[in-house]
């Protein structure tokens, strides 16, 4: 259960003395997710989101990530809204963790993913980048390419636990990634995260777009690339191309790729392959047993992984 931090009656109630939201009736820890203490806030006024960030969340990411959210929501995008309090803050403390009250959405996020998501997630995305395309504040991606090989390496030795010759197959991909990576590509805020549990749905339209704490600088392309990762892969790992024509067709109604960006699609995609590989990797070999967070298969993303570096243009994946 993701409730790392308790909060005590009176620590609540001090800490929304600060809002004018009025009075607390239940604060219910939320079970899911793995990376922050999130609760689900009921006061006279309504239900709030209420989150404290746990180790894993710089905190001096935060105002990034509150101020994007701000900022994105004001531009009509569907996402939280950090709440101010008095003082005009969005970010204070709470039983000592950096806490933020975020506006709840409506909806759920797709337990099984289909192809009429994934026209209005494509579409979600390009507004978000517009959207963001102002944003003044930014934040360099950590876990682009350059962050890839430090990620390799501190896994390196173990590797074989999860695949015998993982990090032998992994070398010549990496390798390739750093050498061709697109340096000139259209370049924004991005999600970095769009996965299907960050997605909300309500009565099978799109109502949410949640959990910005990836969010960062980077190539507008590899935000789509990370998303035919997460949307259109099957869970027997076939890639399916309507999702992924979806998916970029919805993203193309607003915003349209640009010939190089369509051109860097694969490798892009296996980049976007490649970090979740690794991200996942790292988890899995360095979580402690009886830790409360829930590993992703690193295999998922192998397939993946496969599959892009077999697409020689975007015409493999049916665009
Ligand atoms: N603003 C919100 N309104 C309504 N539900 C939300 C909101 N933010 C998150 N949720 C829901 O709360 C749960 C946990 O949130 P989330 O997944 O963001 O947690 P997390 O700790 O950041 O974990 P992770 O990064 O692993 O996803 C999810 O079920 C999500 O759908
Ligand atoms: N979306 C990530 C988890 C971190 O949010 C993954 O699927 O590995």
């Amino acid at each position: 259960m993701a409730v790392y931090t308790e909060v005590a009656d009176d620590q609540l109630d001090a800490f929304l003395a600060e809002y004018d939201i009025g009075e607390p009736q239940s604060c219910k820890g939320i079970a899911e997710g793995v990376e922050n203490s999130n609760y689900m806030l009921a006061t006279t006024r309504g239900t709030y989101f209420l989150t404290l960030y746990e180790k894993r969340v710089d905190p001096r990411d935060l105002p990034f990530f509150l101020g994007l959210m701000d900022h994105l929501a004001a531009r009509g995008i569907p996402c939280p809204t950090p709440l101010h309090g008095r003082d005009g803050r969005a970010l204070r403390t709470l039983a000592d963790r950096p806490a933020a009250i975020i506006t709840f959405l409506p909806g759920l996020w797709p337990r099984r993913i289909l192809v009429d998501h994934c026209g209005p997630v494509g579409t979600a995305l390009a507004r978000l980048h517009l959207a963001a395309s102002d944003f003044a504040q930014k934040r360099p991606n950590a876990l682009s390419v350059a962050g890839w090989r430090p990620l390799m390496d501190a896994s390196r030795e173990r590797a074989h636990e999860v695949a015998p010759g993982l990090a032998d197959e992994l070398r010549t991909d990496l390798a390739a990634l750093e050498r061709d990576w697109p340096a000139d590509l259209p370049a924004g805020v991005i999600h970095a995260d769009l996965f299907q549990d960050n997605v909300l749905f309500l009565h099978d339209k799109l109502s949410g777009l949640i959990d910005f704490y990836f969010a960062c600088n980077d190539l507008l392309a590899y935000d789509i690339a990370v998303c035919l990762n997460a949307w259109c892969f099957e869970p027997d790992r076939s890639f399916n191309v309507t999702k992924a024509r979806a998916l970029v067709g919805g993203y193309q109604q607003v915003r349209p790729l640009s010939a190089a960006e369509r051109a860097a699609l694969p490798l892009l995609a296996r980049g976007a392959a490649m970090r979740f590989l690794l991200t996942r990797l790292y988890d899995w070999l360095h979580t402690p047993p009886g830790a409360m967070v829930k590993r992703k298969d690193p295999m998922e993303c192998l397939a993946w992984l496969r599959f892009h570096r077999s697409i020689a243009s975007a015409d493999g994946y049916g665009l």
